[in-house]
């Protein structure tokens, strides 16, 4: 074990034809499954992840239970927080929370740097006990992108509109760049050695972005995701974007240096591509689909996957994440399900 034999994601992600169209869901792995609510009784998330051996185990869940095609590590885009100084306590239901926000051009000037052998030692370990001992298909390692872990950090909890982010990018445009340049400083360090420890592929979850304009993405966001990808670029593994509600995004990050754009799914495949999207595509079945009934579901992929398969390039997930009543019985029989569809429509 250890060894990558099933590479059918990493090909789709670079573009190229598969036999079957790879299939992953954000939030794979989490409180859908009973393994995992067991685990949560006894231990937080921050928790299993300082457990390497544990942390591998409920990375490695939905692969086992699923038949995903990629692994994506459990943690949190908060993980690397701490370690600039940033005191972050996942609460129940609730999300995220900080008790020392961001808010002023002196907190962000305090902001420390991640120094990832030291500070997330443990995060490096999970990766290779997954990657050279126990998986057989590809890890995804991922972080934040700057503009949302900013919204958790300047709002110091979930938000539903982000006014203060907003407030304070507009406001205090010189702490707001540095405070970008700083965690996209922390995002590079943070990736590079996830795939240095053994991730094969980087997924960046802008999730929160979508409630800017396009006008202000390009003037305060575009230029830090540049650098961003393009220091990472050099690594030669596949680089991911997504975000929520971002479809008026989806042509500035088209054109960035990154290999695959994510959708919601509030715009079609074709549309998209239509649009002018060039890169390979993941997405986009809405996550509230998977409580519907199984014909619900089984049309749904269908049409996804018909739109999807046109081009080569395409992986199959979700346009956000697995919630919690998600059945896990629904998941593994919807990858068998986009396994079998595909794979009898890409021989014809
Ligand atoms: C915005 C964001 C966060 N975290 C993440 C994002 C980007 C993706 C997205 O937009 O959903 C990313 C994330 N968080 C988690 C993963 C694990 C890997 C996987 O996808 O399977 C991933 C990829 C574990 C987690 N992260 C969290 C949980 C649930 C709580 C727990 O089990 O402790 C899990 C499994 C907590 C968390 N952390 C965050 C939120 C909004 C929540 C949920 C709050 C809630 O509904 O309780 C911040």
């Amino acid at each position: 074990m250890g060894k990558i034999t099933n590479d059918t994601f990493l090909r789709a992600a670079k573009g190229e034809k598969t036999d079957h169209v790879p299939v992953w869901y954000m939030r794979q792995a989490g409180r859908s499954q009973p393994e995992y609510r067991k685990l949560k009784e006894k231990y937080s998330l921050f928790e299993i992840t300082h457990q390497p051996e544990l942390c591998a185990y409920v990375t490695r869940l939905p692969v086992e239970n699923y038949n995903v095609d990629a692994a994506i590590l459990y943690k949190d885009i908060m993980t690397p927080l701490p370690a600039l100084g940033v005191n972050v306590e996942i609460v129940g239901g609730v999300g995220p929370v900080i008790d020392n926000p961001v808010r002023t051009v002196s907190d962000v000037d305090k902001l420390g740097e991640l120094h990832p052998e030291k500070d997330i030692d443990y995060v490096l370990e999970t990766i290779k006990i997954l990657t050279e001992e126990q998986l057989t298909v590809p890890l995804i390692g991922f972080g934040g992108a700057p503009f949302t872990l900013a919204s958790y950090m300047v709002e110091g909890g979930p938000s539903k509109n982000y006014h203060k982010t907003k407030a304070f990018m507009y406001s205090e445009p010189k702490a707001w760049a540095l405070l970008m340049d700083k965690l996209a400083d922390m995002t590079v360090a943070y990736l590079k050695a996830q795939i240095n420890a053994g991730a094969s592929a980087v997924q960046l979850f802008d999730s929160w972005v979508g409630a800017l304009s396009r006008a202000d993405y390009c003037a305060y966001i575009k230029p830090v995701m540049e650098k961003i990808f393009t220091e990472l670029k050099n690594e030669n593994v596949p680089l991911i974007m997504h975000g929520v509600g971002a479809s008026h995004l989806a042509l500035e990050w088209n054109d960035l240096p990154l290999d695959v754009v994510g959708l919601d799914w509030r715009l079609p495949i074709a549309d998209a591509r239509k649009m002018g999207i060039t890169k390979a595509v993941q997405g986009n079945l809405d996550p509230a689909v998977l409580i519907s009934s199984w014909d619900v579901i089984e049309r749904k992929a269908k049409e996804i996957i018909d739109e999807g398969i046109q081009k080569p390039g395409y992986i199959f997930n979700l346009g956000h994440g697995v919630f919690p009543d998600v059945n896990p019985d629904t998941l593994k029989k919807l990858t068998a399900f986009v396994h079998e569809y595909s794979a009898e429509k890409l021989k014809q």
